[in-house]
């Protein structure tokens, strides 16, 4: 049995967040493991309240699956602060893990901060050189890269930029792009870029389509894809969510993670 771990923080709607994460492991069907960073009161509308963990009970969890269990592949998703990304870091270096995939998460659809600003840096200078592929969308490429993304020439700019910090592998996604018939996922590994385009779907419920997006990627690694087709698999799972999406609550509902299996299985 493959194994993959989110180190993330937990959403209590269940559309985001962990809750997102292994909800997609177990459909990608590999066994999903979790350490806690912090804990939010969220739902559809919002994020109504934020609880960071202690540095200690981050590094715990981590500690209890390492010396035990192992893991195949890992991400990373809200991380709140600098003392536990540094602390993940250490983790990653100290366990020699190397399927790693950030997916850099800043700010919830309601404008809620799930990182503070002063740990920007500690992502760039310690999480980003450790990574095989980071995913940001374009406000937080803005923000790591420090340039404004309006056009195809200044994503690729970027994505250049990104590998320049030390991760190998990156994606530049399109969900908040302004064309609106189509998303444009730039992949970008250090030599070719790749255009993941997909016919962009006219609704409200997108929450947690990043952590669901990067979640299949990680779970594809850990079953052994090279990364190029774990990017082309979790494209495939986060549009069939999408267009499945679950009209829930009264504001951004949640995708929806039966939606790709489903599919597979009407095909076989
Ligand atoms: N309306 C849409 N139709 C089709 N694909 C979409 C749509 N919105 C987002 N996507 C896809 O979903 C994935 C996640 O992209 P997005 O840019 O929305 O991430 P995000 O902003 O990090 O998400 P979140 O913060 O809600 O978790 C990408 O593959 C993107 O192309
Ligand atoms: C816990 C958590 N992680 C990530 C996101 C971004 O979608 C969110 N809204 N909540």
């Amino acid at each position: 049995m493959r194994k993959a771990l989110t180190i993330a923080g937990s959403d209590s709607g269940g559309g985001a967040g962990i809750q997102a994460d292994l909800k997609t492991f177990q459909e990608l069907e590999v066994y999903g493991m979790s350490a806690i960073t912090a804990i939010t009161a969220q739902n559809t509308l919002g994020v109504q309240a934020v609880y960071p963990l202690s540095v200690e009970a981050v590094v715990e969890q981590i500690r209890s699956i390492a010396d035990d269990i192992g893991v195949d592949a890992l991400k990373t998703g809200m991380l709140f602060n600098a003392d536990i990304i540094q602390a993940v870091s250490e983790q990653i270096i100290l366990n020699n893990w190397k399927n790693i995939v950030i997916d850099p998460v800043m700010i919830a659809k309601g404008g809620a901060s799930l990182l503070q600003q002063e740990a920007v840096s500690a992502l760039k200078k310690k999480l980003i050189p450790l990574s095989l592929i980071i995913t940001p969308n374009i406000p937080e490429a803005e923000v790591i890269i420090d340039m404004e993304i309006k056009s195809i020439k200044d994503k690729e700019e970027a994505a250049k930029r990104f590998i320049e910090l030390g991760v190998k592998n990156v994606v530049i996604k399109g969900g908040h792009d302004t064309d609106p018939l189509e998303t444009m996922d730039l992949f970008y590994d250090g030599y070719e870029f790749a255009y993941l385009k997909s016919k962009r779907i006219n609704t409200e419920n997108t929450h947690g389509t990043g952590c669901t997006f990067s979640a299949a990627i990680t779970a594809e690694l850990a079953k052994g894809k090279k990364v190029y087709d774990a990017v082309v698999t979790a494209k495939d799972f986060i549009q069939a969510a999408i267009e499945e999406n679950i009209p829930l609550g009264n504001g951004h509902g949640p995708t929806n993670h039966w939606a790709y299996k489903k599919r597979s299985s009407l095909i076989k």
